[in-house]
């Protein structure tokens, strides 16, 4: 008999196979339902994987009108392939939404986590929403359940919270329950295809039979492998340090990028050409970093370490600076010109934090756009995916570019989209390119990425490099 998939049976029973086999079956077969709190960009395709591989699923959020629309079959999250598996998930009965979360907790065995846990004005890790649905498990909990941490939290979370707060609120004792820590390893635009199997999954308990739940349970959600780690700790460590990871690279690139001003260089020139070194690997440099992922991840560390972390703290400011300096590359340029910031018209292409995404948390075009408000610039916003109007900023669609009289144009996130601009029958104008995304040379547009201080050496056009590059080639 399968009472949950956290088990306090013998060692023996534990290397029985047909045992394991009995729990993956109960799983897929919908007998161990599972909750997941949280139905947004993250937990709706998470909800929606589980209960495509036959598991009951029962998906929970504070947002009533997230509820209404999961239980009704429809999506409101944009990702390739959800709508209609959402409709058809609802419409067999797989998937189901409430706004009851002690009533979804007293039904599931398997409680799945997957709320933000955003960081406070100053850096604090803010735990709220974590803690509010860890309230919400501990009224269902029952013995045999596993409770799963996928929202990514500052390390120690699951050992120094959770567990405790469980075992305080249920009076059942660590053992009778598992927790474990499977860090969500995916990105926005790619959800569906990320949680069946980009990469390994991660999972790690706060004992060893909290591992071996987590592994039966992503047996078959992932057609990866799943990598057990040691502990909870550890495998919340992952999650941040490849956050961090990029954090830090991101930051190299962009101080690499200020310093060819000095250098006179194109700084993608000198990037591209040095990782053609396996050892090298060197990122993209940018107006900024943005998400609610990469900016945050570093303070899940710094604040709960007593070491210091002067490196993460540096990337961080580093990268924050970014669209000051974005906006500096604009007013400088304006002024070789003749033109002043203070008097210019704007127009800023991308206000997500990257391509592609219908998501502004974080996006560095908001403080580029802040700055140059502040410097008395007029500025309006296009961008394909979201409405500048929704953060009170002026919008412009594409194709009235060339009827707007502008002076400059700063391209802070490369849409597809912007592809189809004709910039030929655009008033001659200054145009940082912060992503490098744009092929002008060749057009009178007065046209600077943020990493090429002046033009390069007149003695090597790019024409001359492209046939120095072909002759290479030979
Ligand atoms: N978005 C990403 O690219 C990404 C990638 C990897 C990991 N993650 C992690 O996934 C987690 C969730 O991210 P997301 O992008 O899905 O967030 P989101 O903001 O899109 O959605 C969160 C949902 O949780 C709901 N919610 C808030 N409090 C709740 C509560 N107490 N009970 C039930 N529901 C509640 C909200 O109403 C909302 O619908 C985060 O911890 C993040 O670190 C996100
Ligand atoms: C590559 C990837 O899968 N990463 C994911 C990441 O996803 P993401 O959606 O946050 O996207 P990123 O690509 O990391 O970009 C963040 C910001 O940095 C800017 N940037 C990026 C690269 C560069 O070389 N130079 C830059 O300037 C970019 O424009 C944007 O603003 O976080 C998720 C949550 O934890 C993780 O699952 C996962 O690691």
């Amino acid at each position: 008999m399968v009472s949950g998939l956290y088990d306090d049976a013998s060692e023996a029973d534990r290397r029985n196979d047909s045992t394991k086999a009995d729990r993956r079956d109960a799983l897929t077969s919908g007998r161990l339902p599972v909750a997941v709190y949280g139905l947004g960009k993250m937990g709706l395709p998470l909800a929606a994987v589980f209960a495509d591989t036959g598991m009951r699923v029962l998906g929970v959020d504070v947002d009533p009108d997230v509820v209404d629309c999961v239980a009704n079959g429809d999506c409101h999250v944009e990702e390739p392939g959800l709508a209609p598996l959402v409709a058809e998930l609802v419409e067999t009965g797989r998937l189901d939404a409430t706004t009851d979360g002690p009533a979804a907790a007293a039904e599931a065995a398997v409680h799945v986590i997957i709320v933000p846990t955003l960081v406070r004005d100053g850096g604090e890790p803010d735990l709220s929403t974590v803690e509010a649905v860890v309230a919400d498990i501990s009224t269902g909990l029952a013995p045999g359940d596993l409770v799963v941490l996928e929202s990514t939290v500052p390390p120690r979370t699951a050992r120094d919270v959770v567990t405790p707060t469980l075992e305080a609120e249920t009076g059942l004792d660590r053992g009778e329950f598992g927790v474990a820590v499977c860090p969500e390893r995916t990105a926005s635009g790619r959800a569906l295809r990320d949680i069946r199997g980009s990469y390994p999954k991660v999972v790690g308990g706060i004992d060893a039979e909290s591992t071996r739940a987590a592994l039966l349970l992503y047996a078959d959600v992932t057609s990866n492998r799943v990598t057990p780690v040691a502990d909870a700790t550890t495998a919340e460590a992952v999650k941040v340090f490849e956050g961090i990871y990029r954090d830090v690279n991101i930051a190299l690139a962009n101080e690499l990028a200020t310093t060819c001003d000095d250098l006179g260089i194109s700084v993608r020139e000198a990037i591209e050409t040095a990782n053609q070194l396996p050892v090298c690997d060197i990122h993209d440099p940018g107006p900024g970093v943005g998400g609610h992922c990469i900016p945050n991840y570093p303070h899940f560390l710094m604040d709960r370490v007593e070491t210091e972390t002067p490196l993460t703290a540096t990337a961080r400011a580093v990268n924050e600076r970014m669209p000051i300096v974005t906006v500096d590359r604009l007013e400088h340029e304006l002024e070789r010109t003749g033109g002043e910031l203070r008097d210019a018209s704007v127009a800023v292409l991308g206000l997500t934090y990257r391509a592609g995404v219908p998501e502004l948390r974080n996006a560095p075009a908001l403080d580029v756009i802040a700055e140059l408000d502040r410097r008395g610039a007029s500025v309006v916003a296009v961008d394909p995916f979201v409405d500048p109007e929704s953060v009170d900023i002026p919008g412009l669609p594409i194709d009235d570019l060339p009827e707007t009289s502008l002076d400059a144009v700063v391209l802070t996130t490369p849409h597809t989209a912007f592809d189809r601009i004709d910039w030929e029958t655009i008033d001659p104008l200054v145009l940082v390119d912060a992503r490098d995304a744009l092929s002008l040379e060749n057009t009178h547009h007065r046209v600077v990425t943020l990493g090429v201080g002046t033009p390069p050496d007149e003695s090597t056009t790019a024409q001359d490099r492209s046939i120095l590059g072909q002759v290479d080639a030979q």
